[in-house]
């Protein structure tokens, strides 16, 4: 179908394309070729070779984690340079990959001050976001917003919400079957969830409708940025487009809805006015100003992205690591029949005081999320040169710190291939080490929510079902995220 698309172009569009690219290519190359340059005078750079012009060292920083193991391309390196700081360019650009705990305080302190977050090309053009059609300052401003939603005083009344989505999903997708496919049905349920908190969707084919256009979206953002019909990176633009209609439409009738409802004093009929979309529509700003209805749909757009691939692949592994360890299973059980026991009559949800009881669970789902993070790392840009660690690292330059650096680091944790729920107890691992989420003020937003809905899937699986593997070494995959490659097929015994 695609390649049919490309065949019927005419050849003078294929020509245009083709400049384009060219000069896209030429422009960043010229962008960096001046950024390097610049700093050739400068022979205080960290150790670190900058491979290919343009290409640079990507193609062995993507397949090492394609071939699994993410960690190897910053191991390697920091092993080859005797250095936890060390130089390469990924992604078109030049970079400081720096390492470890001290590494990642000085990042997630500095933010703003001598960094400031960055991401590739690819996710900028996917979201033409209010980053761009808004000033710096009002994005930093909203960007201080999103925490509101999302801390715990105000999630603790969607607890019940996850559970009973959590309960249809098992009913409508695990109940009643041999053997089903992780992945997909963790995503399918982190998606719902999403959906019901934030826009009060639950109706199954609403629901299903979106996710077709966010599967584009989520597998395009870190692609090839080649916008050519066919491509995922043109799939993903198109999606991202799709659903910004969708949110737009569907954020004017809801403000219609709240304008109805503030007129008459009766409380509306339904119960939109408790989702997180009503929320955003009602907050103001210090200077009592609402937020636009862009700057909404590309909020609710973030948080679904930002919620869509993570929240899934942490629930897929730990599946996986219950199924490859049974005492600790057992010991999970154990918490989640507690707590089943321990509900009243007729409770038939889990509250918020049932989730602060799951400490064994979370303190499993921390384990898995040490060994398998959802994501690898993160970019932060140089504001102005400074020095770190005694190299200088010039202004305009990327840094990019990496989860495994320290979630793998024998100094960090010891053992560090060993699971073991128990490095979370008492005071738990030491500042800056265990950094799955992220510090600083760009921590992710959604780790409170994803904690919740982590657990609740937990209480719902345990209960239900024991499992294992189809597949005992399946291969994982992290592309950009960890996958197992069949998408982790298991056999369920009811329990
Ligand atoms: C287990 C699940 C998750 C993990 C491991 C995770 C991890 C991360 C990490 C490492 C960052 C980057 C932090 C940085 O650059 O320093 C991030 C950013 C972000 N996350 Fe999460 N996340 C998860 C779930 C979620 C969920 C459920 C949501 C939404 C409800 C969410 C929304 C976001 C957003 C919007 C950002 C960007 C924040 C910004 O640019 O300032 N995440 N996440």
């Amino acid at each position: 179908m695609e390649v049919f698309f490309l065949c019927s172009l005419s050849p003078l569009l294929l020509i245009t394309f083709f400049i384009i690219i060219c000069v896209s290519l030429a422009t960043i190359f010229n962008r960096n070729n001046k950024l390097y340059k610049s700093n050739n005078s400068n022979n205080n750079l960290p150790p670190g070779k900058m491979g290919l012009p343009y290409i640079g060292e990507s193609l062995e920083f993507l397949n090492s984690g394609r071939k699994g193991f993410p960690e190897k391309f910053i191991y390697d390196r920091m092993a080859k340079y005797s250095s936890q700081v060390f130089k390469t360019a990924i992604l078109g650009e030049p970079t400081v990959v720096v390492c470890g705990a001290i590494a990642n305080k000085f990042l997630f302190s500095n933010e703003n001050k001598l960094v400031q977050a960055w991401w590739p090309d690819s996710v900028n053009k996917i979201f033409p976001s209010s980053t761009q059609t808004s000033s710096k300052e009002e994005a930093k401003k909203m960007r201080k917003l999103l925490p509101n939603f999302l801390k715990p005083e105000a999630l603790m009344r969607y607890v019940g919400m996850m559970d009973s989505i959590a309960q249809k999903h098992f009913e409508s997708g695990w109940e009643g079957k041999q053997q089903v496919t992780v992945f997909a049905l963790a995503k399918r349920f982190t998606f719902s969830v999403a959906c019901k908190v934030f826009l009060s969707i639950e109706d199954s084919q609403h629901v299903a409708k979106l996710a077709v256009p966010f599967d584009a979206l989520a597998s395009g953002i870190i692609s090839v940025p080649i916008d050519l019909p066919g491509t995922p990176f043109n799939r993903a633009i198109k999606a991202s487009k799709f659903i910004r209609k969708e949110l737009i439409a569907i954020i004017k009738q809801r403000k219609t809805e709240l304008a109805a409802a503030a007129a008459s004093s009766t409380t509306p009929a339904h119960h939109h006015h408790q989702d997180i979309l009503s929320h955003m529509l009602l907050a103001t700003d210090e200077n009592g100003q609402h937020m636009s209805e862009l700057d909404v749909a590309d909020k609710i757009l973030g948080l679904l992205i930002g919620g869509h691939d993570t929240a899934s692949a942490a629930i897929t592994f730990i599946v996986k690591y219950l199924a490859e360890l049974p005492h600790i299973y057992k010991q999970v059980l154990n918490e989640q029949m507690e707590i089943a026991k321990r509900k009243g009559e007729g409770e038939k949800l889990l509250n918020w005081e049932d989730i602060q009881k799951m400490k064994y669970s979370w303190n499993v789902a921390c384990e898995v999320m040490r060994l398998a993070p959802p994501l690898q790392g993160s970019f932060r840009e140089a504001l102005n040169d400074f020095v770190f660690s005694g190299f200088t690292i010039p202004k305009g330059w990327k840094l990019y710190w990496s989860v495994n650096s320290t979630h793998r680091n024998p100094e960090c944790f010891v053992e560090p291939e060993k699971f073991d729920p128990t490095r979370f107890q008492g005071r738990g691992p030491a500042p800056y080490t265990y950094v799955p989420f992220g510090g600083g003020p760009r921590m992710c937003p959604g780790k409170e929510y994803a904690r919740l809905e982590i657990l609740v899937f937990i209480h719902n699986i345990v209960r239900r079902f024991s499992w294992l593997q189809i597949l005992p070494h399946e291969k994982i995959i992290v592309d950009p995220l960890p996958m197992p490659a069949h998408g982790l097929p298991v056999r369920l015994f009811p329990r």
